[in-house]
């Protein structure tokens, strides 16, 4: 069972997402006759040697700290050993860093080679993969230099997900979460009537979910594909994750977009345009899927590094504020507004 969800591209055929039973025929993705070099983290590589190993491969480091242009340029080095050229395909197999860091080498190695993802995780799967942001961290700010540039194919196999670490299907979920937030209230309703365990054992929900969380994702991306209006809404919760990811290594990136929905949840409340009924169903869903609902980082600090956002346009910053769930807005805040924030 299968669904395949197309995200437009401007001047090229549609991005393919295909969500469901899809890891066994991979090979049908691949161009034909292209060499292919997969890029994945050491965990992944062991987990799936058998398909990984049957193409040339490149490793790269575990977790967030890896993300940078050091590990870009160790990439764009091994990729030169392998003789990759123009008609070489890279396939990042791997969970958001790696398909983050993946799309970013195939868009710069040589000014682009093709590219498609298998997404590992519930995170790289409803979010990350899709929609062609692909960068580095820089300084330790999220995503500073990177590309718009979609995967030809992300492969969504929910099989995937059995082996993946609780904790890190509960930071996918966060993503879910936010998809609802910003565009699908009945999405959002299910995590008010399923427990996580349901999400972890049933499969026919999670497709549901996953699927859904896609399609927000997808009908944005196809509207505003460079982030000149709509698409600022999927950062939504991420204006407060990224500045909590600034300042602590406690937090996976779900985790700290967990907290970033409660405290952007308490700012459009004081804003007089989030109801109270519906905050306290988002700290709720929150807490109910296992997450983090506060950092522990005082406020004057997560308030510094917000305002070095990748999103501030001189002295502003684009939040995303929520008027119920299911609908949210985008409205600049500048750094005196910024400053004097209390939550
Ligand atoms: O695809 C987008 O657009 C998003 O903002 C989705 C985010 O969930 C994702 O974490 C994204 O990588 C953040 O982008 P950034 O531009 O704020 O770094």
């Amino acid at each position: 069972m299968k669904q395949t969800i197309e995200v437009q591209r401007p001047g090229k055929s549609p991005s393919r997402v295909v969500i469901g039973d899809v890891i066994n025929s991979l090979e049908n993705y691949l161009p034909e006759g292209k060499r292919v070099v997969v890029i994945a983290d050491e965990h992944v590589f062991h987990a799936y040697r058998p398909i990984i190993g049957a193409y040339d491969y490149c490793l790269i480091g575990l977790g967030e700290t890896n993300k940078t242009l050091t590990t870009a340029q160790k990439l764009y080095g091994e990729l030169l050993a392998l003789g990759a050229d123009r008609s070489t395909f890279i396939l990042g197999f791997g969970g958001g860093i790696v398909t983050d860091i993946a799309g970013f080498v195939a868009s710069t190695y040589m000014r682009g080679l093709p590219f498609g993802f298998v997404a590992s995780t519930l995170l790289a799967q409803v979010d990350a993969s899709v929609g062609g942001k692909n960068g580095v961290n820089f300084e330790g700010y999220k995503n500073m230099v990177g590309t718009f540039n979609q995967p030809d194919f992300v492969l969504c196999d929910l099989s995937l997900l059995q082996t993946l670490p609780e904790r890190e299907f509960r930071a996918g979920l966060a993503e879910i979460v936010k998809a609802g937030l910003i565009a699908d209230p009945g999405l959002f309703e299910l995590f008010e009537r399923h427990t996580l365990q349901e999400f972890r054992t049933d499969r026919a929900l999670l497709l549901d979910a996953v699927t859904r969380a896609v399609h927000v994702k997808a009908d944005i991306v196809a509207r505003d594909e460079q982030e000149h209006g709509d698409r600022r809404k999927l950062n939504l919760g991420h204006t407060f994750a990224h500045a909590v990811e600034k300042s602590s290594r406690e937090f996976l990136h779900g985790e700290a977009v967990a907290i970033g929905l409660v405290m952007i949840a308490a700012l459009s409340e004081q804003n007089g345009m989030l109801s109270p009924a519906d905050a306290a169903r988002i700290r709720t869903v929150v807490e109910k899927m296992g997450l983090p609902l506060a950092s522990g980082i005082e406020l004057p600090r997560l308030l510094q590094a917000l305002k070095l956002d990748k999103k501030k346009e001189s002295k502003s910053v684009n939040f995303v504020l929520m008027n119920g769930v299911g609908d949210c807005l985008i409205r600049p805040f500048s750094f005196d507004e910024i400053d004097k924030i209390v939550l």
